[in-house]
């Protein structure tokens, strides 16, 4: 029997900037991307039998409609085996948060798959696949952290500093769709070299819409810029804030309104779930 478990991690958007909008609906952004050691954990059996499962399903999430399931669909034609796969979900990451914890599950099916099942794709033709099902995808996909250009998918690797982060999440989910047709959002951002990115005290366009229609946020927003540049990853809902020490992160943690829901961690440029099938494929060769 075949089980190979994985992290499934956050990212942080560094910063967002929206620079336009294509005739497809869709917005050109530029933003830099770091995955943070928050995960989510997804175990995979390989099966006799040629179905997927998953367990638990999330609640308010249909079997078909869970991009885990959905992921493990667009591998299927490639794979190599006759076998299906037993797949068992920890959720730690919250929906509707700006943390991509949906398309970070995504991308750790198709990383595990490719593996299991035999596909061999290698990691541009697994990314291009992993863009149907969401934006962030690819990054998860590529696991290194990067500065993204086009609708998050041209990306170019980087290496930003790695504090630790505060990490808030305000009382509330935000569905990404709703932010990005606001009227009021800002689309004109001009655009920078990337070049310049990683020495950019950035910004995200999408900050002010979101304190907008959620006063939870605007109010989280508020507490932690007492303490320093606070910031809006991805649509929200969740904020972050960088510390050079854990202890000063910690001291901030413990004053924090007992109603958010508050992590310590700790910014990676390689992502964790890279890290653990290397090492996966690595017990395989010995
Ligand atoms: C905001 C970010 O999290 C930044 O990392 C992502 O761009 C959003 O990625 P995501 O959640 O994977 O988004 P998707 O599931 O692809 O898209 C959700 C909805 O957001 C809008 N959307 C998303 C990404 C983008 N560049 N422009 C958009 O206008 C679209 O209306 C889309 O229907
Ligand atoms: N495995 C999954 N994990 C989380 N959400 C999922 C999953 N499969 C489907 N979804 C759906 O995707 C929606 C977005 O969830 P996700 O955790 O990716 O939010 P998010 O962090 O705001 O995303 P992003 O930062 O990409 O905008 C959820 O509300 C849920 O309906």
């Amino acid at each position: 029997m075949t089980l190979l478990t994985l992290p499934s991690p956050a990212k942080l958007n560094l910063f967002l900037h929206i620079t336009g909008r294509r005739d497809d609906g869709y917005h050109e952004l530029q933003t830099l991307f770091q995955f943070i050691d928050v995960c989510d954990e997804l175990s995979f059996t390989l099966t006799d039998n040629p179905d997927i499962s998953l367990i638990p399903e999330i609640e308010g999430v249909a079997h078909e409609d869970n991009l885990i399931v959905k992921a493990a669909r667009i591998l299927e034609p490639y794979k190599q085996a006759h076998q299906g796969v037993a797949i068992s979900l920890t959720k730690v990451l919250p929906m509707g948060g700006g943390i991509g914890g949906g398309s970070s599950n995504a991308a750790t099916t198709l990383l595990a798959l490719n593996q299991l099942w035999q596909c061999h794709l290698p990691l541009e033709q697994l990314a291009q696949l992993g863009k149907q099902l969401g934006a962030d995808v690819p990054i998860f996909v590529f696991g290194h952290s990067a500065y993204a250009e086009g609708i998050g998918e041209k990306l170019t690797q980087t290496d930003p500093e790695t504090p630790y982060y505060l990490l808030l999440k305000p009382n509330c989910e935000v569905p990404t769709g709703q932010i990005f047709t606001d009227k009021y959002l800002t689309r004109d951002t001009p655009a920078i070299r990337i070049s310049h990115a990683l020495k950019l005290e950035g910004h995200n366009d999408c900050l002010e819409v979101v304190r907008r229609l959620y006063p939870e946020v605007d109010e989280a927003f508020l507490w932690l810029t007492q303490f320093g540049d606070a910031k809006l990853t991805g649509t929200g809902a969740c904020l972050f804030l960088a510390f050079e020490s854990i202890d000063d992160a910690e001291r901030v943690r413990a004053s924090a309104p007992a109603k958010w829901q508050t992590w310590i961690c700790r910014g990676c440029n390689t992502s964790p779930t890279h890290d653990a099938l290397n090492q996966w494929i690595a017990s395989q060769h010995t």
